[in-house]
């Protein structure tokens, strides 16, 4: 991808794209047709695949950006897509419970999923919020300082699902409200970044099999991981395997150096402010995300996004599918 694509630009905050009002109405079309698909369920395979179809009819500047994005995610390792077809106005009320999810083909599903589907596959996990492909973050009253996407304390930077060998390879989130103060923020920080700033001797522990990392709070079941690297692949462009709060050092040396790396991390963080119609693409194998602290007031105005997981390979992750569905054990 060139820095000067005409398609996509390219800023301190990472990629980003802004549909015009004419590719805005065509993805609306477009989503509409889609919400009245039969059997208008998110979950069913014969909808998902008249969705993965439908995909290739997004516009051009759309899918050329998912493209580049997928082939190189940049130096941030995450993309913003601004101005898709959500209308607060046409919301219902923030859901208010705990592992809520999307069913119905909604417009805003029906967008998270077409997104997805151009990126790859969407997948979910069985034991997270039922396997529904589309899950609802939002805040829960009684879980405001829980390190999970109900709470609303600093939640702190993670792989998304680092313990499951299966992980996502891209979350994206896509913004149907964002907090009464509109300033909430996912965070992101990218080893692309990091990098650098890593002494040699540390990034040498980081490469070694000397961390654990168990399930977060979202999963009902699920085994913590056998010792493994943070860093792995390329040793001038890592991948990151970490969660600051699921993974653990297993000796001292290993906690000092991952401790440096949460220094690091945080110091090359940016917000990405999500507002409605905003969605971000997280290029898992790259980046940390968080969120900033926000207060929600369960008034049925508060943040609420939209979350869908992605996989380049659907072969790779065939021993997890039982029926070869979408959804991974
Ligand atoms: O609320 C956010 O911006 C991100 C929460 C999160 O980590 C997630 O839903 O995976
Ligand atoms: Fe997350």
């Amino acid at each position: 991808m060139t820095t000067t694509s005409d398609r996509s630009t390219r800023g301190a905050q990472g990629l980003r794209l802004d549909l015009a009002d004419d590719e805005r109405t065509a993805l609306r079309a477009l989503a509409e047709e889609l919400v009245a698909a039969s059997p208008r369920l998110l979950d069913d395979l014969s909808w998902v695949t008249q969705a993965r179809q439908a995909s290739c009819r997004m516009p051009l500047r759309l899918m050329e950006t998912l493209r580049d994005f997928r082939s190189d995610a940049g130096a941030t390792g995450s993309l913003v897509l601004a101005g898709l077809p959500v209308d607060e106005r046409d919301l219902p009320s923030t859901p208010t419970v705990r592992e809520s999810v999307e069913r119905a083909t909604t417009v805003p599903a029906v967008l998270a999923m077409l997104v997805g589907l151009h990126l790859g596959e969407v997948i979910a996990y069985r034991s997270e919020k039922s396997g529904a492909l589309v899950q609802n973050v939002v805040p829960v009253r009684g879980l405001e300082d829980s390190q999970s996407n109900a709470g609303s304390v600093p939640l702190e930077f993670h792989v998304e699902n680092a313990f499951h060998r299966e992980r996502p390879d891209y979350v994206g989130l896509l913004c149907l409200r964002n907090d009464h103060a509109k300033r909430a923020g996912t965070l992101v920080t990218c080893i692309r970044q990091a990098l650098p700033l890593i002494e040699e001797t540390d990034r040498k522990v980081l490469r070694e099999p000397r961390f654990v990392t168990a399930p977060p709070p979202s999963f009902r079941q699920g085994d913590r991981t056998t010792p493994h690297a943070v860093l792995t692949g390329s040793v001038e462009d890592s991948n990151i395997c970490l969660d600051l709060n699921a993974t653990t050092a297993l000796d001292e040396e290993a906690g000092e150096v991952m401790a440096r790396l949460k220094r690091i991390l945080t110091d090359v963080s940016t917000p990405l402010v999500l507002q409605t119609g905003m969605m971000a693409l997280i290029d898992n194998r790259l980046v940390l995300h968080g969120r900033s602290e926000f207060t929600p007031r369960f008034d049925g105005r508060d943040r609420w996004l939209h979350r869908v997981y992605v996989h380049l390979d659907n072969r790779r992750s065939r021993e997890f599918r039982d029926d070869a569905g979408a959804v991974l054990n």
